[in-house]
């Protein structure tokens, strides 16, 4: 593949817009896309990957970058195309020296840079992440961190079993595989465009990464049960909730986003699900939810965070997140925990999860909560994974971590909290 001028420019001008680090970077690619109708297909593929392979490795491409001519957005749009492709493709593009520069930092053994350019992570996080988990799991983390996320899909149970989604996806061209450990998991190679398949017009599947789809099964909802789902969103978990619950009971989901609970409706009506009731809340003191007070089975906390256990599918979180960013999660968090606890009837379980990889999101605030609500103890998740078919080395400890280097998920951390 051969990269063209045309292709660096709209990389050097989307780069101006995605290192400001103002808005998500999907948002600022998808708003790109927009504004530049005239690209193709192939193109915005390659200026999206490129333009993540930059946020990936801004530490190491700064470094490279170092002492040479022109500006650095000129540079990283260099850097970022020849890392998803290769140095030859320049080759009918650059110029002697320019060439000879991207031909020798492709290079550069990485593993023999300082830590900062081989983990392209702040330095804070960085720091925090050895202290947190020591400096083999850190480090690990940091380096599976850089490449691509997979692509998984849940079945919908409601609809279709997992044979008759494979046999779809294999019609379309699609490989893909069960994910042996985890119950209607499947991993799809490279990124097609499920959205167009009508087995996903039907129901048959929702996108999800596996890590979330443990999340649910974490909650271990039953048929008939009074389940809420705090921080809903856009429903990803709402939607394997209800379909474990096989559309029995009650599912309530609720978010303070107007945006993120309009984007369950449809997917609420692919689904089939029939039991569940989107409410929209001020904030997690809100009156409706007065309403349920001790009354609740399960719910589950996914609670808003730093996202720091998604970077490789949200490199750009490492560089906009800051200690102070993760100071007000937490306080958020421990507030929101405290709230949905209120909910519960004796008995009763809550799931408390993040996509974070910080103590301070996570452990800190599971016990704080527990040293401020004496009638809660913690459940070990071990046997509630077995008890759910999920077969996954986990740690002992009494919650659940989950790496990519390790599970091949994003990084999870969930603890299972029960009302005595
Ligand atoms: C991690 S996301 C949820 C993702 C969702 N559960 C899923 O599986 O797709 C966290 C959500 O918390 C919501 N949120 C933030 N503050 C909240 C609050 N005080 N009460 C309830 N939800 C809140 C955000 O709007 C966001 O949708």
């Amino acid at each position: 593949m051969r990269v063209s001028t045309y292709v660096v420019s709209h990389l050097e001008e989307l780069l101006r817009e995605l290192l400001k680090f103002q808005y998500p970077a999907d948002a600022v690619v998808h708003r790109y896309f927009k504004l530049n109708p005239k690209l193709g297909t192939r193109e915005r593929a390659l200026l999206a990957e490129a333009a993540y392979a930059v946020l990936r490795w801004r530490t190491l491409f700064q470094h490279f970058s170092d002492g040479m001519d022109g500006s650095l957005r000129h540079r990283f749009a260099l850097l970022g195309l020849c890392e998803i492709t290769s140095p030859a493709a320049f080759d009918t593009l650059l110029a002697g020296q320019e060439r000879a520069w991207l031909h020798r930092v492709s290079a550069v053994n990485r593993d023999s840079l300082p830590l900062l350019q081989q983990t392209n992570l702040p330095q804070w996080l960085l720091e925090r992440l050895i202290a947190d988990h020591g400096r083999e799991v850190g480090l690990a983390y940091a380096r599976a961190s850089l490449q691509s996320a997979p692509l998984d899909i849940r079945v919908n149970r409601m609809r279709a079993e997992v044979d008759g989604v494979l046999s779809q996806l294999q019609t379309a061209g699609i490989t893909a595989h069960a994910l042996e450990w985890l119950p209607d998991a499947i991993r799809i190679q490279g990124r097609p465009a499920l959205q167009k398949l009508e087995a996903y017009q039907q129901g048959w599947f929702e996108v999800q990464d596996a890590g979330s789809q443990v999340l649910a099964h974490l909650l271990a909802p039953k048929r008939g049960e009074m389940v809420l789902d705090f921080c809903a969103g856009a429903g990803g978990k709402t939607l394997a909730l209800g379909a474990l619950m096989r559309s029995a009971g009650r599912l309530y989901a609720c978010d303070i986003s107007e945006n993120r609970l309009a984007k369950l409706k449809p997917r609420l009506a692919r689904s089939g699900l029939s039991n569940v009731t989107p409410i929209r809340i001020e904030h997690e003191g809100d009156q409706r939810l007065k309403r349920l007070a001790g009354k609740l089975d399960k719910v589950l906390v996914d609670a808003p965070c730093s996202g720091l256990g998604t970077l490789r599918r949200n490199p750009d979180l490492k560089w906009r997140q800051t200690e102070q960013t993760v100071q007000e999660m937490q306080d958020k968090q421990q507030r929101i925990l405290a709230a949905a606890a209120k909910l519960l009837k004796p008995g009763g379980v809550l799931v408390y999860a993040t996509c974070s990889v910080l103590q301070a999101e996570n452990q800190a605030v599971v016990e704080q909560f527990l040293h401020a609500h004496s009638g809660f103890t913690v459940q070990p998740v071990t046997p509630i994974l077995k008890q759910q078919k999920i077969e996954l080395p986990v740690d002992d400890g009494p919650y659940l971590q989950l790496w990519p280097q390790q599970h091949a998920t994003d990084a999870f951390f969930a603890a299972v909290l029960q009302k005595n």
